[in-house]
């Protein structure tokens, strides 16, 4: 096994890190303690209490907690104090189980701190788990990844450490169908523009009409109908939409006449008939460009595309050249291939593309939920017990 870095130059790689999705300062305006009770009472799938994060974040002052060996197990998270935005709240809960430390502390003294760590949270992407990094984990025994997608893991690598992998499924596919129907109706009906003309008169010359497309009653293509696509062909049925879907594999009768989903065997019939384009699907090998120029001309000129599954699923070139040329309507993109995009990217100069900095699962709820989650999986990889998630490598 050759490492690629020493600890010295990851220390220089991690510091480096840019401010994302992940690791951004605390947003103010989610400190409103009504949107955490509100998630409570709404929730889709009955949320438990005591898992929801009530608060808003304050910055997190992880290292003033005192650290002492108190016989829990050792767990290392991404960085702290205001970079990732943990929520206090979810550092109480890790805490709770494990003892925590962050990868600068980690790296300041990789030989005391590294042979303790059994288990490493691993938040979206963060930290990046590579051989470098774990060569200072002796002890590791699992890694856990909160949210559905694990593909910024190299399974087959980690696994061949002796090291087990589990995500966070179930618990996050609700706000991530709720977004998904956010972005759905806020490209449909302009919304992003309708805001901006209020604020600020002097942004077009048509204030008036803005006009959109109509969401009830159309048709929505789903491509990918795991849990995530299945949850939102469960919210379009509340918008009389017809749903069509695409799968690797056909789902059962009762599942499709619970929501009125027709099978597409065919990708290319999906995008023919599709009002609405929505891509739910994993980022595999197979997926990986699968929406390129030849599958964006086969869609609707007056079709919407919306990505919530990862950025590389779709051509990024091709996208900007079909929303210039008017191939398709508009484009809503809660991912992207890099994330964030660089500031000179194409794509944000385009007036029909909207875009989310990859906030599918961030809800007070979700957090909640995902935390308890992550914990379970890890103090079972710690205690050498089966995990309730594992990820196992393809062909495994
Ligand atoms: O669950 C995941 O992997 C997500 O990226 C949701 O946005």
């Amino acid at each position: 096994m050759t490492y690629r870095k020493t600890p010295d130059e990851l220390l220089r790689i991690l510091s480096r890190w840019p401010v994302t999705q992940h690791n951004r300062p605390h947003e103010p305006h989610r400190a409103d303690p009504r949107a955490a009770s509100a998630e409570g009472a709404n929730g889709v799938s009955g949320v438990k209490e005591k898992s929801e994060v009530r608060q808003g974040p304050k910055p997190l002052r992880v290292w003033d907690k005192k650290i002492m060996d108190n016989g829990k197990p050792w767990a290392l998270i991404s960085e702290v104090g205001g970079e990732t935005g943990y929520l206090e709240e979810v550092v109480g809960m890790l805490t709770e189980h494990f003892q925590i430390i962050c990868h600068k502390e980690l790296l300041q003294n990789p030989a005391l701190h590294g042979p303790k760590i059994q288990a490493l949270f691993n938040w979206k992407f963060l930290p990046v788990v590579e051989p470098a990094l774990l060569a200072l984990l002796p002890s590791l025994k699992v890694v856990v990844s909160g949210g559905m997608g694990t593909d910024h893991l190299d399974l087959p690598f980690i696994n061949s450490l002796g090291v087990k992998v589990a995500n966070t499924p179930g618990v996050v596919s609700d706000s991530t169908a709720d977004l998904a129907m956010g972005l759905l109706l806020a490209s449909a009906r302009r919304i992003l523009e309708g805001h901006q003309i209020s604020v600020d008169p002097k942004t077009t010359s048509l204030p008036g009409w803005l006009m959109g497309v109509e969401v009830t009653g159309s048709t929505l293509g789903i491509i990918g109908m795991g849990e995530v696509g299945y949850k939102i062909a469960q919210r379009s049925k509340g918008f009389a939409m017809r749903i069509l879907y695409h799968n690797r594999s056909k789902r059962c009768v009762e599942d499709e006449e619970a929501v009125g989903a027709v099978y597409c065997e065919s990708l290319c019939d999906l995008l023919r008939r599709s009002d609405f384009v929505m891509i739910a699907v994993k980022l595999t090998r197979d997926t990986t460009g699968l929406i390129g120029h030849a599958e964006l001309s086969l869609m609707k000129p007056t079709a919407i595309l919306i990505n919530i599954s990862r950025g590389q699923v779709v051509d990024q070139d091709a996208l900007v050249k079909a929303l210039q040329s008017g191939t398709i309507r508009a484009a809503a993109l809660d991912v992207t291939d890099p994330e964030p995009l660089p500031r000179d990217h194409p794509l944000l100069g385009l007036p029909n593309v909207l875009i989310n900095p990859h906030i599918g699962i961030n809800t007070y709820t979700t957090a909640g939920r995902m935390v308890e989650k992550m914990v379970e999986n890890a103090l079972a990889g710690v205690k050498g017990l089966p995990l309730s998630n594992e990820v196992k490598p393809p062909n495994c």
